[in-house]
């Protein structure tokens, strides 16, 4: 999502962090049908032990993914936004913020000491080798928060976690992590017409920023799920809640999961029997 333009939509919840969630796990374990009715009162993801799986959400610049992310929050899911993690790692202090003042020069930064995105947007987008590079410095530390921000969801509990990742098919290292992906797609000249007006860019511009990205129309082929987003809000937004009870009554496993548990249930077994055979007193 671009940072600074108002969404059209109604009840923009504000992340306070690259987690949207707004909802908690459910304690029963189950999930109230999801009816129109329902649809924008909180119903969270529910929780069934051992049982976890990763969504990955993706689409082109502009088509439409932070939007219908929003819907996914507002029905519960837990949701990391992985354009949120890429603004955080990129803060002073951190080590890519160094790195890209190194790789870039100090004219990529405003006076406060913050990356200039603009400046820093025009010269990646534009040119392939910079933009190269500047995913060689962001990509590994946007990895670890997301892989952080995951883990979290796991240990609470929930049944799934949709990543929005704008780079899932051009990077693919994170496609085998995923049980389902989910394309937010829109036709070209819709997606250039959202861009020039959201980000006030020339066609131009516009049009270097949505080559930087693989077409659409692959990604299309690549998916599981498609939202076509070309066309009114409401049409889109009922596409993700039929999505959404999908996903929710589909029975995948995250091995993971089952793994962690077991490994923590092996440490516990084996202090319980060093403390048994050494510090208690034999009878
Ligand atoms: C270039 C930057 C400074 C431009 O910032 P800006 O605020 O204008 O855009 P924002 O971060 O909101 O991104 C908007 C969209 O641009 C596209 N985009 C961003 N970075 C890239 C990239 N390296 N390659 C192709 N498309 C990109 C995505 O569709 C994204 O959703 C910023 O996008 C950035 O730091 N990119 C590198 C990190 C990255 O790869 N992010 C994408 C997540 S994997
Ligand atoms: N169905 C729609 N009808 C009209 N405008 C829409 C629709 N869907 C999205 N938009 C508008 O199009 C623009 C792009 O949407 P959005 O920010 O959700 O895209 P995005 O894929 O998250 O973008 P980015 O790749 O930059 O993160 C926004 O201004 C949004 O308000």
């Amino acid at each position: 999502m671009h940072a600074s333009m108002p969404s059209p939509f109604p009840a923009e919840a504000k992340p306070v962090s690259f987690r949207r969630s707004c909802g908690e796990p459910s304690p029963l374990g189950s999930l109230a049908p999801v009816t129109p009715d329902s649809w924008f009162s909180i119903s969270p993801t529910s929780l069934l032990p051992g049982k976890m799986f990763l969504v990955g959400l993706t689409g082109g610049i502009a088509s439409g993914k932070s939007s219908v992310i929003q819907v996914f929050q507002q029905l519960g899911c837990a949701v990391i936004d992985v354009d949120i993690i890429a603004r955080h790692v990129v803060q002073p202090g951190y080590p890519a913020h160094r790195r890209i003042v190194e790789a870039f020069g100090t004219e990529v930064l405003l006076e406060n000491g913050d990356i200039d995105r603009k400046v820093l947007g025009d010269l990646i987008f534009n040119q392939p080798d910079r933009r190269h590079l500047l995913n060689s410095i962001t990509h590994p530390e946007i990895c670890k928060e997301m892989m952080k921000e995951t883990f979290k969801y796991f240990l609470r509990g929930y049944r799934y976690v949709i990543l929005d990742i704008p780079l899932l098919f051009e990077t693919k290292k994170l496609l085998k992590y995923m049980k389902h992906t989910v394309v937010v797609y829109c036709d070209r000249d819709t997606q250039l017409t959202r861009l020039m007006r959201r980000n006030n860019l020339s066609r131009e511009d516009a049009e270097a920023r949505i080559k930087a990205q693989l077409p659409l129309k692959d990604k299309v082929r690549m998916a599981h799920h498609v939202l076509d987003n070309s066309g009114e809000w409401s049409v889109t937004k009922r596409q993700v809640v039929l999505l959404h009870a999908e996903l929710e009554h589909s029975l995948e496993y995250l091995p993971l999961r089952l793994g962690v548990l077991t490994g923590l249930a092996g440490i516990v077994s084996l202090l319980y029997l060093l403390l048994t055979h050494y510090l208690l007193p034999s009878p």
